[in-house]
């Protein structure tokens, strides 16, 4: 069953917690009790594919679900017509003890897909299962990723419709192409004048809104969420922590049993928190080490056990991180705290109120323990791409090249030299402006477009060009909205009432 961090909703299945995406009193649902996974268990996932690794995960978290339902779903989600890697989410050795977890083989070349293909589907089942009769309104704030990934997998999906705020001028120009050409009848694509904390709290107020649920409610329209704040979102990205361990145990790399590390770079703190949920259920994690860019609340955070999100925001590199409330570490603080739903709502409240909450020397080194964290500027990420590409010939995209810096410095500062994850969660094609110029190629004459940047790349490289990403220079722009960020209910209520 499923509950929420702040301890005033009721319990819920999984396929209700799914639907409803948020709990009711604010907080995020979480499961009951986190199951385990056996040594047997996790040596019989190296002999099987992404697929049934899936189902071997999904099944001990969504245990309303049957095995045919969940096994549906993940056929569904994750096969050759979605993901241009069979592997699914393939591990590329790149140096010694050092591997990427490549999670961008699927149909936006970001690692949302490896969830959002998965959920759409999980979702329907759920509606079923409910007997849920109303359309459900999937509110989405994007800082370029989770938008695109979460159009691509709803679209045209039966009794859905989604609505995607992304900040105006926040995201990559692929990633603003990818959403504002996207088709589905059932989709919205909005700009909001502001940045992805105004987006993100702008759907939290919609999700808060008793009176507006109340008011949609009437032409049978319910909320839920598309983001990482839904369970279902969360738990399709525990599968790949597992899957990458049981791939490097089958190409020998590590022996079963051996601990990793993985380093993750994360802006909402929900990729870091699936690899909790996995060491947690016993995988063998050493650390997760938490990687961020300018906006480094989250460095601070688990330094220093200070949450101060007044601070200034910055528009880096990796603009899906640009993020300065993390909306999951809610639900690590309250594991952390023994379940503590009245430590949480304490937190809570003072970050609303006061902007910070500090946390107290238990409940820090115990974070500490496990969350090693460092942070990384724009110019070191440009470096670190450009290095990496000489010295191993591996094209990291920016958020990969924060991630592969925290590693390298954290190695170095700790003597730590446990085999080491790199959790890659973008295609370097997604940000070809800013690899291009790192790689010191902006100068070319061929480069006269986007199009031609992202060929350029694929030569510079020696990859293709996603297809979705090519096909874009032929798309038409659908959705050209734009709203102030107080404005967004508003816009909420005129697109449910022309439907
Ligand atoms: N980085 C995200 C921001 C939203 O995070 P989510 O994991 O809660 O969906 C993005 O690219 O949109």
């Amino acid at each position: 069953m499923y509950i929420s961090t702040r301890g005033a909703a009721h319990k819920l299945t999984a396929a209700q917690a799914i639907t409803q995406g948020i709990a009711p009193d604010g907080g995020l649902f979480v499961p009951e009790t986190i199951p385990a996974i056996d040594n047997e268990a996790l040596a019989g996932f190296v002999q099987l594919g992404y697929q049934e690794r899936a189902v071997a995960i999904l099944r001990l978290f969504l245990d309303d679900y049957s095995e045919k339902e969940l096994q549906n779903c993940v056929a569904g989600a994750y096969n050759a017509e979605k993901f241009s890697n069979g592997a699914i989410a393939p591990i590329t050795k790149v140096a010694d003890n050092l591997f990427a977890l490549e999670l961008w083989h699927g149909p936006t070349s970001a690692f949302k897909d490896m969830a959002l293909q998965l959920l759409p589907r999980l979702m329907s089942c759920a509606l079923k299962k409910n007997g849920e009769s109303n359309e459900i309104v999937i509110l989405v704030a994007t800082s370029g990723d989770t938008g695109k990934a979460a159009l691509e997998g709803f679209k045209d999906v039966d009794q859905t419709n989604v609505m995607v705020f992304y900040p105006e001028d926040g995201v990559s120009r692929i990633q603003r192409l990818q959403m504002i050409t996207q088709e589905g009848s059932n989709l919205k694509v909005i700009a909001v004048k502001g940045n992805f904390d105004d987006a993100q709290t702008g759907v939290k107020r919609i999700f808060n809104d008793k009176a507006l649920a109340i008011e949609i409610a009437r032409n049978n329209f319910k909320f839920s969420s598309a983001n990482s704040i839904n369970w279902g979102r969360l738990v399709p990205q525990i599968i790949y922590y597992f899957s990458a361990y049981a791939d490097l145990v089958k190409n020998k790399d590590i022996t079963m049993g051996a601990a990793v590390n993985f380093v993750v770079p994360t802006g909402n703190f929900g990729n870091i928190l699936a690899g909790y949920y996995a060491k947690r259920m016993g995988l063998p994690i050493n650390k997760l080490i938490c990687a961020s860019n300018s906006n480094n609340v989250l460095t601070d955070f688990l330094t220093t056990g200070i949450y101060d999100r007044k601070r200034q925001f910055y528009k880096t590199y990796s603009p899906s991180m640009d993020i300065l409330i993390s909306s999951n570490l809610e639900r690590l603080l309250y594991h952390i705290s023994d379940n503590s739903a009245a430590a949480v709502n304490q937190w809570m409240s003072e970050l609303n109120n006061m902007g910070e909450y500090r946390v107290d020397e238990k409940h820090l080194q115990a974070i500490k323990e496990i969350f090693p964290a460092g942070y990384v500027t724009d110019e070191d990420t440009a470096a670190t791409i450009s290095r990496v590409f000489k010295e191993h010939g591996y094209a990291l995209d920016p958020h990969t090249a924060v991630a592969w810096q925290v590693a390298e410095t954290y190695r170095l500062r700790s003597g730590d030299q446990t085999p080491t994850i790199i959790v890659s969660t973008a295609s370097p094609f997604k940000f070809n402006e800013t690899v291009l110029s790192a790689l010191n190629q902006t100068e070319s004459a061929n480069i006269t477009d986007e199009f031609a940047a992202l060929r350029h790349l694929a030569k510079l490289i020696n990859r293709p060009v996603p297809t979705a990403l090519a096909e874009l220079e032929q798309k038409t722009v659908r959705h050209t909205a734009v709203c102030n960020k107080q404005d967004m209910p508003e816009v909420v209520k005129q697109a449910l009432q022309t439907k």
